[in-house]
């Protein structure tokens, strides 16, 4: 019997792309109650219309008010906390709008749930929370910490905390390859910001089977890291460019404010307690208390020669194998198609 049938789950970020997926994944199961908790009356409206679904229903709320938070929690048995500020220029210009959703948001649903005696909450966060060197990354960094320190302080049985990290989200909304596609249909440059950046490729599905697994398997403050592929920006706006006829002009833009050359999934100091899982590495909550004087530490000669995992060292996709990824895609193989046919 899957831990599932006749539960309720609670999305937070309900309306955003990963939100969306995970109701996806779940809606055809055995389980008896999505709710959806976000800000957007509006997209709460469209999906109400679109899904036209009796087992899903909507809250409206912001994570930053717990007592919206908690006016949804009521008979909750698992969340997904998917709601964040997660664009990178805007966070950089608005750090404290960050540290608000990201960090005291996050620290909001985890008392909710834990008072409401929420059963499991699996956690989304980002590669760019791991050496972070932008506002968002730090922010969700922040968040992985707030979710370790709460996951300690509550047994198993009563509140599982766990959290998941992934790399760039193909065709999440806002992000590149749909802006690529939309330059491309009103006749504009692509505008690359550097061709030698790289970013991991993950389609929104194989991040969903984690959240799953998480969901079934996770220990209190147990990590996971979903491994992936990765390509360069220039091979990616190519192999975009070349489903679409190969036509468009590529414009340099330059990086962006807080960006970096390669995204991390996994830090030196993580990948040392990681444990390979197969599609991801499990990386288990340090256990010690604050009493270190108490532990036998002995040091790990290994440090030096363990590489972090970066988009700039995992399997490099060249541009017929993106150009293969992205016709996976709905999205990407509809627009294709019309394109094609016009
Ligand atoms: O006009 C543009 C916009 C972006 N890029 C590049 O495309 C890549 C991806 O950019 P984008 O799709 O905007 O995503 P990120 O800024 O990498 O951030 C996304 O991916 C993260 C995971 O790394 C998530 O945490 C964030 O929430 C999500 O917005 C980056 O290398 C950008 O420099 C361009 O070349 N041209």
């Amino acid at each position: 019997m899957s831990i599932f049938q006749n539960k309720t789950l609670l999305i937070t970020g309900g309306t955003g792309s990963f939100g969306n997926a995970v109701l996806r994944g779940f809606l055809d199961t055995d389980i008896g109650e999505i709710r959806i908790f976000s800000r957007d009356e509006k997209k709460q409206d469209d999906m109400r219309k679109l899904y036209k679904n009796d087992k899903i229903k909507f809250f409206l709320g912001d994570v930053r008010d717990i007592a919206s938070v908690k006016n949804a929690m009521y008979g909750v048995d698992y969340i997904f906390h998917a709601s964040a500020l997660k664009q990178v220029p805007s966070c950089e210009f608005f750090p404290l709008e960050a540290v608000k959703t990201n960090v005291l948001g996050t620290d909001n649903v985890l008392t909710a749930a834990i008072d409401c005696g929420v059963k499991r909450i699996v956690c989304l966060s980002t590669d760019k929370a791991a050496y972070p060197i932008n506002a968002m990354g730090i922010s969700k960094a922040m968040m992985e910490k707030v979710i370790t320190a709460k996951a300690r302080t509550v047994p198993a049985e009563h509140t599982t905390i766990t959290c998941t990290r992934y790399g760039n989200v193909m065709c999440s909304r806002g992000s590149v390859i749909p802006l690529f596609i939309d330059q491309i249909k009103e006749g504009r440059p692509l505008t690359v910001t550097d061709p030698n950046m790289t970013r991991f490729l993950m389609s929104l599905d194989e991040a969903v089977q984690l959240v799953v697994f998480a969901f079934e398997h996770a220990d209190p403050g147990d990590l996971f890291i979903q491994k992936a592929p990765a390509c360069t920006i220039h091979d990616l706006a190519q192999a975009v460019n070349e489903l679409f006829g190969g036509t468009s002009e590529v414009r340099i833009i330059g990086t962006r404010h807080g960006e970096k050359l390669y995204e991390t999934l996994m830090t030196t100091e993580e990948k040392i307690k990681s444990v390979d899982e197969g599609n991801y590495y499990r990386i288990p909550v340090d256990r010690r208390d604050l009493n270190y004087d108490k532990y036998f530490v002995e040091g790990n000669p290994e440090v030096e020669s363990i590489e972090p995992y970066t988009s700039h060292n995992t399997k490099r996709l060249n541009v017929e194998e993106v150009k293969e990824k992205l016709m996976t895609l709905e999205y990407v193989s509809n627009e294709v198609k019309a394109w094609r046919s016009r």
